[in-house]
């Protein structure tokens, strides 16, 4: 990836009403030690599938590490400092890290890592990530397994809106101007990828919470 001038930070390949992406970021050997370090996660904090503040599953399930994870219940949605069964998060894995470093170029690292995980059929609704202090952060996203078609809109609800299939390995950042667009998942492409052995799509999502 080319470097801009003033930043240091990589060129995006494409932006999209400002959601910077960057394609292929993860070569499938980066990819696959991604995936290694990640089941050290989900072994210390198992996936579970939230219920929305209206008892409705989601059909995602997930989980987190670093000091905080996003949860979901009766209770409504919030970052909470413990896994719903009561133990803390681990911490989030270097490699992971390591693309927050390369492309944000930021001092500041993230508080959490959501991993959300899309088995066939799971998909997220339009929404925006807005439950952090301070939207001056951006929020990064990896793309792991099966191809999603993500939905970017409007900064409003509603609106017109642009799609893309995000495949294994690329990246996001919504940040700066398209820091709080709505965005979701409508559909996972089942069996595009064999890099999960029991299939399906991990996406991780870098935020900096507090
Ligand atoms: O799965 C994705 O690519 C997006 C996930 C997302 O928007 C979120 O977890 O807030
Ligand atoms: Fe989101």
């Amino acid at each position: 990836m080319s470097e801009t001038g003033q930043s240091g930070r990589p060129a995006p390949g494409l932006v999209v009403r400002g959601v910077e992406l960057y394609p292929g970021w993860l070569d499938p050997p980066a990819q696959q030690a991604m995936v290694e370090a990640l089941r050290a996660v989900v072994a210390a904090a198992p996936l579970f599938q939230p219920e929305t503040r209206f008892g409705r599953k989601m059909s995602v399930r997930m989980t987190s590490a670093g000091r905080f994870g996003w949860v979901s219940d009766r209770r409504g949605y919030r970052y909470a400092p413990m896994h719903p069964s009561g133990g803390a998060w681990p911490p989030i894995p270097a490699p992971v890290l390591a693309v927050w470093d390369a492309i944000t170029g930021l001092d500041r690292r993230p508080d959490c890592c959501l991993l959300n995980y899309y088995a066939e059929g799971a998909r997220m609704g339009m929404h925006q990530d807005r439950d952090e202090a301070d939207f001056g952060w951006p929020v990064l996203s990896i793309s792991l397994g099966d191809q999603a078609l993500f939905r970017i809109g409007n900064l409003d609800r509603g609106g017109s809106t642009e799609s893309l299939w995000l495949s294994s390995g690329d990246v996001l950042v919504m940040g700066g101007e398209a820091r709080l667009v709505h965005h979701g998942i409508d559909r996972v492409r089942a069996g595009s990828s064999t890099l999960l052995p029991g299939g399906g799509r991990i996406n991780l999502t870098l935020r900096v919470v507090d």
